[in-house]
């Protein structure tokens, strides 16, 4: 079993839970609200740049300049393909430039690129790649599962299409390869933290969906009695 096999064993019941969100099964009939994906497309577009960050910090810590440069290009590819969707779905539920930097981050997008930041500022190369992975991995599974369910009258149809197609599978075989490359030469304490990192960052991935779904910003301390 590979590395990344194994961690795919490990976290298959909170992989599966995940695409079970109604999220998910509402973006897969077409029948999603538009109020609640618009906030997940501002929330995400938060998302992309802290995440942009920490591959590039990643990029830095790599072993060799083929790692190097498969990180920073996903960086880039992070910036310029998401902000390709992303202005696409603002333009069409009416997102301005003003309105999406006027735009509060939510406490799950915060605490998910404070995670990967933290994870590729703090943590070795394995541990930032570990955390890096279920972005990719996640995304293309939900999109490949997802365009097998839906037709082309799905408002969510350009979003669903960027994470089934060939360019962005290109991009999570490559991430996969890597991060077996590193787990299979890791020691059994570096495994570890792989897997605990890999874990949260699955777990992270439910939890913007569920807040997105939720509508949730910040939510609300009870009032004192
Ligand atoms: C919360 C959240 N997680 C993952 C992605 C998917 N994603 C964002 S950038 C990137 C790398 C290359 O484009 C990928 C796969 C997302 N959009 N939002």
């Amino acid at each position: 079993m590979s590395f990344t096999q194994d961690l795919a064993a490990q976290t298959q019941g909170l992989r599966r839970q995940i695409h079970e969100m109604p999220f998910n099964r509402e973006l897969a009939a077409g029948t999603l609200p538009a109020e609640v994906f618009r906030g997940y497309i501002i929330q995400d577009a938060h998302y992309l740049e802290g995440f942009a960050r920490a591959l590039a910090l990643a990029a830095a810590k790599a072993p060799d300049g083929q790692a190097v440069a498969q990180l920073a290009g996903s960086a880039t590819g992070a910036v310029a393909v998401e902000r390709g969707l992303h202005a696409h779905y603002m333009g069409l539920f009416g997102v301005s430039a003003e309105a999406f930097a006027a735009s509060e981050v939510s406490a799950a997008c915060d605490h998910y690129v404070s995670f990967l930041l933290r994870s590729a500022a703090l943590g070795d190369f394995a541990e930032a790649v570990a955390a890096l992975l279920p972005c990719f991995w996640i995304y293309r599974d939900i999109g490949r599962e997802i365009a097998g369910q839906s037709g082309p009258e799905n408002p969510y149809a350009a979003w669903i299409a960027t994470y089934a197609g060939e360019a962005f599978d290109d991009s999570v075989a490559r991430m996969l390869a890597l991060v077996d490359r590193i787990g299979a030469a890791a020691d059994a304490t570096t495994q570890a933290r792989m897997h605990r990192a890999f874990h949260r960052a699955c777990w992270h991935e439910w939890r913007f969906w569920d807040s997105a779904y939720h509508r949730e910003l910040w939510p609300e301390v009870g009032r004192v009695a």
